[in-house]
Formats: C-alpha cells, sequence, structure tokens
C-alpha cells in the first residue's frame, strides 16, 4: 500500500521528529536523497550542467545543498536566487563547494542538463507568484528534464491542484512520505515519477489521508473460488442496465460482471437489450420484462444498476425495487441522474456505491464540473459524508471516497479509456467483486485497479473499445494474482 499525506501531517511529523535530532540533519538526509536522484538522472556527473531554481523557504534549501554535493562531483551548478531570502546555511554550503549564483534570464536553464525545481514545497499557497511562475514556464519550455523538490512548484501538495502555472517533472523527490497532491490528478500528472526518500518520518506520521492499493494489495483482497466452491456460492450479480434505445451499457456491465468472476449474472431487462445480451453471453441468466418488476428474477448477492437504463418511469422504478432490496447495489450512469432528482431512494439500510464521473458528481451535489475535476478527493470525500454512501469518481485519477477512512485513489489507468462505455464495464467488474463479498470501499478500489490495468492491457499504447477492456479483465487478474492455483491442486 503506498501511503500519502496532507502537507499539515508532513509538517506535524517532521516537528516531532525534528525535536529528536540536530539542526540541519533532516534537511542534509533529504538533500542527499535528492542529489543521488539527481545524479542517476544525469548519468554522468562530471562536467554536467545543472540548474538550481531556489526559492526563499527551506524547498530552496534542499535544493543548494544538493547543488553542493553535485557540485562537490564535478558538475557545474548554477542557482536562480528567485525569493526575497534564501536559506542561508544553504546558500553558504553551495557557494563553498563552488556553485555559482546567477541571475534569471542568463540562459542557465536553456543550457542546463538538468533543472532542479526548489522553488516552493509544502509551505506554498495558493498560484505561483512571480518571479516563480515565469521561472517554472521557463523549465517546462526547457529541453532539460526538471527535478522537482518535494512537490512541482505549482501543485498543491494536500490536494493535487493546480492553480495557475506549475512545474512539469520528470521526476519528483519527495522528503519523508508522499504527498497526497503526488498521487491525485492534475498535480500527479505533474509529478513524473515519484522517488521516495526517507529522512526517518516513518514512526511519526498519523493515518495517511490517501493511500493507492498496488497489485499485491489488491491480489491479497481479491476473491477466489475455493475447491469447494459452486456459482451461487461464489456470487451472483443481478444487472439491470440497457434500454431499448440503449443496449449496449447492458452488454458491457454483464461482459463486467461474468469476466471479473461473478459465479452468475442474471440480467433483467426489456426485450432489445435482452437480446444483445442473450447473443453475446449466452452464460447470462436472462429475464425479459414485460413491467419493471423484479418478480421473479431470482436472489442475487448484489445489483448493477443504471447504465443506459433510461432515465423515464420505467428506469425509476427499476432502480427503486433494486434499492428495495436488502443486498449491495452499485448506482451508475442514469441511476445517478434518477438519484440527484429523487435523493430519498438512497435511503436504505444495506451498502450504496455510486460510481459517477465528475458530470454525474455534479448533478449530484450541483459543484461544477470543473471544480470537482480541479480537486476531486475534496468532492469525493464531501460526496461520500452527504450522501452517506461510498463513491467511487472516476477520471483520470480515480478516487474511491468513504466516510472515516483514507480515500483510495488509482492510477492504473490510461487515458485510453476515456471512450464510450469504458464506465459500464468498471460497473460490472465492481459489481462481481461487491457480490463476490467485498465491501464498498474494497470493491471500487479493487474494480478500479483491474479496470485501469485491463485498459492498458487493451490498449497496449494504441486506441482501445470498452468491449476489449473487459476481455482483458482476466489477463488483467492473471498479471497480479501470477496464474496461481485455485482450487485442488491439478492431477499429476
Ligand atoms: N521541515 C523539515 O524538517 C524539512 C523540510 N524539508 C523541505 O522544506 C520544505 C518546506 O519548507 P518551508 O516550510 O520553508 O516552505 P517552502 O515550501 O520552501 O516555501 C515557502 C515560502 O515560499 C513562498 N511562497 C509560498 N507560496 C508561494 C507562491 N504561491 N508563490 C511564490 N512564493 C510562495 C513564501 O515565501 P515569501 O513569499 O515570503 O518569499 C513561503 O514562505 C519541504 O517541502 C521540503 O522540501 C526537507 O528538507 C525535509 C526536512
Ligand atoms: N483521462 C483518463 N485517464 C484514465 N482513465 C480515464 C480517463 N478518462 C476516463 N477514464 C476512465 O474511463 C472510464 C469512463 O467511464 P464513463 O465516463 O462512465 O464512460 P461511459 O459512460 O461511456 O462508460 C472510467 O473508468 C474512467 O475512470
Ligand atoms: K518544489
Amino acid at each position: 500500500m503506498r501511503t500519502a499525506y496532507t502537507a499539515d501531517q508532513i509538517r506535524a511529523a517532521e516537528h516531532r521528529l525534528m525535536a529528536r535530532l540536530p539542526e540541519g540533519a533532516l534537511m542534509q538526509r533529504a538533500a542527499s536523497g535528492l542529489a543521488a536522484a539527481c545524479a542517476t538522472m544525469l548519468g554522468k556527473v562530471y562536467g554536467s550542467r545543472v540548474t538550481l531554481l531556489v526559492g526563499s523557504g527551506d524547498n530552496g534549501g534542499d535544493a543548494l545543498y544538493a547543488g553542493a554535493l553535485l557540485a562537490r562531483r564535478g558538475a557545474r551548478v548554477e542557482a536562480v536566487l528567485a525569493g526575497s531570502r534564501t536559506h542561508e546555511a544553504g546558500l553558504e554550503a553551495f557557494l563553498l563547494a563552488g556553485g555559482r549564483a546567477v541571475e534569471a534570464g542568463t540562459g542557465t536553464i536553456e543550457r542546463a542538463d538538468l533543472v532542479v525545481d526548489g522553488l516552493v514545497g509544502i509551505g506554498a499557497s495558493g498560484a505561483l507568484r512571480e518571479p516563480y511562475r515565469e521561472l517554472a514556464l521557463a523549465a517546462d519550455a526547457a529541453a532539460a528534464p526538471t527535478v522537482a523538490v518535494d512537490v512541482p512548484s505549482g501543485v498543491d501538495a494536500s490536494s493535487g491542484r493546480v492553480e495557475g502555472a506549475a512545474v512539469r517533472a520528470a521526476l519528483t523527490v519527495t522528503m519523508g512520505a508522499r504527498k497526497t497532491g503526488l498521487l491525485v490528478d492534475p498535480g500527479a500528472a505533474l509529478a513524473g515519477e515519484v522517488e521516495l526518500v526517507d529522512i526517518g518520518l516513518g514512526p511519526y506520521l498519523p493515518d495517511p489521508d490517501v493511500v493507492a492499493l498496488t497489485g499485491a494489495d489488491v491480489a491479497a483482497l481479491l476473491p477466489r473460488p475455493a475447491a469447494e466452491s459452486d456459482k451461487y456460492r461464489r456470487g451472483v450479480v443481478g444487472v439491470v442496465a440497457g434500454s431499448d434505445q440503449y443496449t449496449g451499457a447492458a452488454v458491457l456491465a454483464v461482459g463486467g460482471a461474468l469476466l471479473a468472476g461473478a459465479g452468475m449474472v442474471r440480467y433483467a431487462g426489456p426485450g432489445e437489450p435482452v437480446a444483445q445480451v442473450r447473443s453475446h453471453w449466452p452464460e447470462a441468466v436472462i429475464t425479459e420484462l414485460e413491467r419493471p418488476s423484479l418478480d421473479g428474477v431470482g436472489r442475487v448477492q448484489a445489483w448493477v444498476v443504471g447504465p443506459g437504463l433510461g432515465t423515464g418511469d420505467w428506469a425509476r422504478e427499476m432502480l427503486a425495487q433494486v434499492l428495495a432490496s436488502d443486498v449491495p447495489v452499485l448506482i451508475d450512469a442514469d441511476g445517478l441522474t434518477l438519484v440527484a432528482r429523487e435523493r430519498d431512494l438512497l435511503g436504505r439500510d444495506a451498502p450504496v456505491l455510486v460510481t459517477p464521473h465528475a458530470g454525474e458528481l455534479s448533478r449530484l451535489t450541483g459543484a461544477g464540473r470543473d471544480e470537482i475535476e480541479a480537486d476531486r478527493l475534496r468532492h469525493a470525500r464531501g460526496a461520500a459524508a452527504d450522501l452517506g454512501v461510498t463513491v467511487l469518481l472516476k477520471g483520470s485519477t480515480t478516487v474511491v471516497a468513504e466516510p472515516d477512512r483514507p480515500v483510495r485513489v488509482n492510477g492504473t489507468g490510461t487515458a485510453w479509456l476515456a471512450t464510450g462505455g469504458t464506465g459500464d464495464v468498471l460497473s460490472g467488474v465492481a459489481g462481481a467483486l461487491l457480490a463476490q463479498g467485498l465491501g464498498c470501499y474494497d470493491a471500487g478500489s479493487c474494480a478500479a485497479y483491474l479496470h485501469g490495468l485491463a485498459g492498458r492491457i487493451a490498449s497496449s499504447g494504441a486506441p482501445l473499445h470498452a468491449a476489449g477492456v473487459a476481455a482483458a479483465v482476466p489477463a488483467a487478474i492473471r498479471e497480479l494474482t501470477g496464474r496461481e492455483l485455485t482450487g485442488r491442486p491439478a492431477p499429476r
């Protein structure tokens, strides 16, 4: 599990650790980790040109001490001192090691083999001010890669929010613990690779603000069939999706559920989608509905409701019946539009997982779509608290929020997933995990991981289509579980 923390959490931990250490010790640890990462990126340090962008705080201090270490190894290191003041001891060490302070606009950024962004770290507030803004833009325009110290300047460390210009780093060397903003877009997209330098902060850190599951975490959570499993015990998913107008959503949601390991998938819907689901998935158990009713559809362990369902009376009645059941329900797409109109539908005791994209969340909460995308953590958390449900907010970083738990963030996806129907597949995958017994928080975050990985497999650097993502889900599971045997060993 990768953990991340807000600036306040990090600062509090640093204070406790610093009280036990000689002055400056933490910064020395940070700087040597930073210098080592820069050296690896440069390949050959001797004779290379390194330009430091140095702000007025300790972030600039880290850069100066690291610059001193690189200068001692023969790099030609120049520093642009951009702040109203400069970390004194850091500057002294830098100059003593042969580093040079230069003015911006002397071509130093353009000539560099490597730029080090030490403008601001966790002490930043608001959009980058001048001259930092212009330096960030110059670093972005330069040919050399940028290594960001702690966080790319311009990215809010606690949220990933970016107001105005920001540094685009090839590598972010982060001190003591990952910052939340490095795992959540738009900040995550600007951080590049993230390398964590251990400065001994671990024992002083509180519970994390956000976490990202690793493949091993997901593998440990994924349900597997046991030797004595049968299809009912493995978990039956009910899918209420699709309409005469939107048949594909039904096919994709059922496919996602089947290929993510449901013991069985029951599909209930009107004639057109029934015909489509039947021809694509003969293994699904289908009830063709003459009227909106779940009578006679059979028992399930979880429902998926909403994709392509429409928002008319039929859809509303189906949603109400699904929500009147006593099993977990995943609500997506049109189901969310209906809930936005009629919040009371959510009043139930069994768990609810909602899976909006930013536009759908906007309908649910009234916040603007752009505002949600700029600060997805805050909006997902707020909606989970307000609605009393688990919220999986889709997008470039998918986040799963549940009251009183760290937000789980997922970055396994690829932008190629931004194509029609992939969300329907996700709803099926998550529904299968709910039916197999995972709670909403685990089902949502494992589904996001698997779906993102399946997207990468299906894409392999080229366009994908939603059915291909569903088809790649078993390969994604195989990649995580390493082809382990389940049930009885094969006879020899
Ligand atoms: N503490 C520790 O033990 C360790 C800390 N470490 C390191 O210290 C970093 C935190 O250092 P920090 O607290 O000095 O804050 P930091 O981010 O350098 O700069 C804040 C200053 O920047 C300015 N400024 C703010 N917003 C701005 C804006 N929008 N646009 C322009 N300027 C802006 C403002 O200054 P002013 O405007 O007054 O010039 C403010 O005072 C941390 O990220 C890590 O790298 C590591 O060495 C490990 C040990
Ligand atoms: N830029 C992106 N990077 C990674 N994943 C993305 C990106 N944009 C969208 N996705 C993913 O693609 C899927 C799209 O779902 P959704 O918006 O519901 O589409 P649809 O309704 O057409 O199925 C979600 O899983 C989402 O997280
Ligand atoms: K920085």
